[in-house]
């Protein structure tokens, strides 16, 4: 590929990083970044998203493959040379200095003038909502204002990318969710692009354009939020991303499955008859009936109430779990039906790549 014919602003092209002596971290990762949006790196603890950060900020450099930013190949750009910067989960403030000498830090290195670099500081004030904050000291300020200093000195030069590394990890949730709000809508005003990094799914999905769901060094599915909790590639994605109801089945023919033992009505097709399949199904798409009228019959193990519906845990005759979420109450030991539409089944094919995974998903429509 001509690296210079993309419009991505950052392109990995099959990197793969391993640390001295360990086995890799990253393995053969390729992926875009557009220019002026917000992505989420998403996964478990140690699966590699602040690697990908390092990797793009030039704090370490890949084992193999390469790394192209506007086009050029920045494998061994240094850090300082890059328009990249990042927001640490501690925040990493100066704590002898206060908050505009913090936002004025890295103006000052490049010695830029004292009336512009207070321009500036003044302007990323304004962005995070801190003016009239300058003369603070760091340890007169709460945690959601760290926060939103550290933001301001990330922002004061303009950068072209912004690395956020769980940056809300430390706030309270009320405070954390209000961040939310403000970080995605301050990205909105900027336009500079966002590179964000949580493992926390819910965080994921109500604030990006497009999440990277990663795994053990690989990008297991990339999309809008939307596109992954509706179609998961995959067993890890489907659990990782909400809750859902996953198991095994068969592709009987075009348009139906088998799963606990019974043949159902689906809108999937070009699979080999009788391929052994993951079946998803989301809680909110299970509904409740009467034993004779469902397509499962199931019992209630448990029922919480959880303010907008009931989560209700059953198990069916198999033995297999399912987790229902409805504004109908049930009974705890009380026998149900649960029916669903033929579009609530997703059907996963096992060790499907996500190019062949979005063809198949197109096929459909
Ligand atoms: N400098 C290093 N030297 C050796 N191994 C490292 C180094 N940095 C990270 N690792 C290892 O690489 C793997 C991925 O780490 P990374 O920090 O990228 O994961 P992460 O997804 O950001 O995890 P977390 O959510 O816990 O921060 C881990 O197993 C980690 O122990």
């Amino acid at each position: 590929m001509n690296a210079n014919k993309t419009e991505a602003i950052i392109r990995f092209d099959g990197v793969t990083k391993q640390y001295e002596g360990d086995s890799a971290v990253l393995k053969n990762v390729s992926f875009e970044i557009e220019r002026g949006r917000f992505y989420t790196l998403l996964g478990p603890s140690g699966c590699g998203k602040t690697t990908i950060l390092r990797l793009i900020a030039g704090f370490t450099a890949p084992t193999q493959g390469s790394i192209y930013f506007n086009g050029q190949l920045i494998n061994h750009i240094p850090a300082n040379k890059r328009q990249v910067n990042t927001v640490f989960q501690d925040y990493a403030l100066f704590p002898h200095l206060n908050v505009f000498e913090n936002i004025a830090f890295g103006l000052r290195i490049k010695k830029m003038k004292q009336s512009e670099i207070k321009e500036k500081v003044q302007e990323a004030l304004r962005f995070v909502n801190l003016s009239g904050y300058e003369n603070r000291e760091i340890n007169e300020m709460s945690g959601g204002q760290r926060q939103r200093v550290a933001i301001a000195r990330a922002i004061v030069n303009r950068p072209e990318i912004i690395l956020l590394d769980e940056p809300l990890s430390a706030l309270d949730l009320k405070l954390r969710t209000e961040m939310q709000v403000e970080l995605r809508e301050l990205q909105r005003r900027l336009g500079i692009t966002f590179i964000f990094v949580t493992h926390d799914q819910e965080e994921a999905l109500a604030m990006s354009d497009e999440i990277f769901v990663l795994s053990e060094g690989r990008i297991q599915q990339s999309g809008t939020p939307m596109d992954i909790y509706d179609e998961p590639i995959n067993r890890f994605v489907a659990d990782f991303i909400g809750e859902s109801n996953i198991v095994d089945g068969r592709m009987v023919k075009d348009y139906q499955v088998e799963f606990t033992g019974k043949t159902f009505e689906c809108v999937d097709k070009g699979l080999q008859p009788n391929e052994p399949i993951d079946i998803v199904i989301r809680p909110e798409d299970l509904e409740i009936t009467r034993p004779e009228d469902g397509k499962l019959q199931v019992r209630v193990e448990t029922q919480l109430f959880r303010g907008v519906h009931f989560e209700i845990q059953c198990t069916d005759e198999a033995g297999n779990r399912w987790l229902v979420h409805s504004t109908r109450k049930a009974e705890v030991g009380e026998a149900i039906g649960l029916t669903f539409d033929p579009e609530a089944i997703h059907v996963m094919r096992l060790g499907e790549t996500e190019e062949e995974f979005d063809k198949r998903l197109e096929s459909y429509s």
